[in-house]
């Protein structure tokens, strides 16, 4: 589905050049969870970026289903877009729209069919547990809630791909685990290949069933994996008291 191959991300620093991503050749099969991790700074998500053509790379070619997305003109880049969708740390909700309209909006940019847009961003709103929210400003919801919000929006085109930038790095432990749920049902229920830049090491262990180690803006791994599962979350009092005494309370 993607082979990047020998790509490299060069930019200009204090008149030198320097490579974010350097010479990586990777390759997402249909289905997969592809998780790309490496401490901060080591090239994750210029790699992740260049895979829809956010970041454009200096060298190399980005093949995402049989088509180099370095070679189309803008109006072909824009259609293949289509069918990749993007979520990121921050979520990057439009604060001034509903959370309805957010959706709404982003069908109307892929020239969704009009008369089946309303009902589309209902179900995939639906989809992610936010039915009842639908009339709600993005200041109204919580960090999880907006997240989902934004997997809504990044969805509602029927995507064959989602990439997700550290998309459960501003989330408490319990949150990302929700996050991480819904990742996975769209993953398995309705066949999106995802791929993941994370460093947090449990949320790559517990969906991925690929993973790229990144440093220097080079590939120093791709590994395979049995993913963990994500496990339970719980928000009860009761539970942040028993993990408080296991790490050591006195009481
Ligand atoms: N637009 C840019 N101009 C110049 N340098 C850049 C630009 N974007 C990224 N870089 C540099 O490229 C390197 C890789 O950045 P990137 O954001 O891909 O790393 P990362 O692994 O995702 O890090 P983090 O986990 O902190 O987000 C960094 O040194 C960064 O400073």
């Amino acid at each position: 589905m993607i082979e990047l191959t020998n790509v490299t991300k060069t930019y200009i620093q204090h008149k030198t050049k320097f490579h974010a991503v350097d010479n990586v050749t990777i390759s997402v099969k249909n289905g997969d969870i592809y998780g790309v991790i490496g401490r901060s700074g080591a090239g994750k998500s210029t790699l992740l970026r260049m895979i829809n053509l956010l970041e454009i790379p200096t060298k190399g070619s980005v093949v995402v289903d049989g088509q180099d997305l370095t070679q189309l003109t803008g109006k072909q880049l824009r259609l293949a877009r289509q069918s990749i969708g993007m979520i990121f740390q921050h979520f990057n909700l439009v604060s001034n729209k509903t959370i309805l309209d957010n959706v709404l909006v982003a069908l109307e940019l892929a020239n969704y069919p009009k008369k089946e847009r309303m009902e589309r961003a209902l179900e995939v709103l639906r989809f992610v547990g936010l039915e009842d929210h639908a009339a709600k400003y993005p200041s109204q919801l919580s960090g999880g809630q907006k997240q989902r919000v934004a997997i809504a929006r990044a969805i509602a085109n029927k995507p064959k791909l989602l990439l997700c930038d550290e998309p459960t790095s501003s989330l408490d432990p319990n949150t990302t685990r929700e996050i991480l749920s819904v990742l996975r049902k769209i993953n398995q229920e309705l066949g999106v290949t995802i791929v993941i830049v994370s460093h947090e090491m449990d949320v790559i262990k517990s969906i991925c069933n690929l993973v790229t180690i990144m440093d220097n803006g080079k590939v120093y791994e791709t590994i395979g994996l049995k993913p963990e599962g994500i496990g339970d979350s719980d928000h009860t009092p009761e539970w942040f008291l028993k993990q408080l005494r296991e790490d050591g309370s006195r009481a």
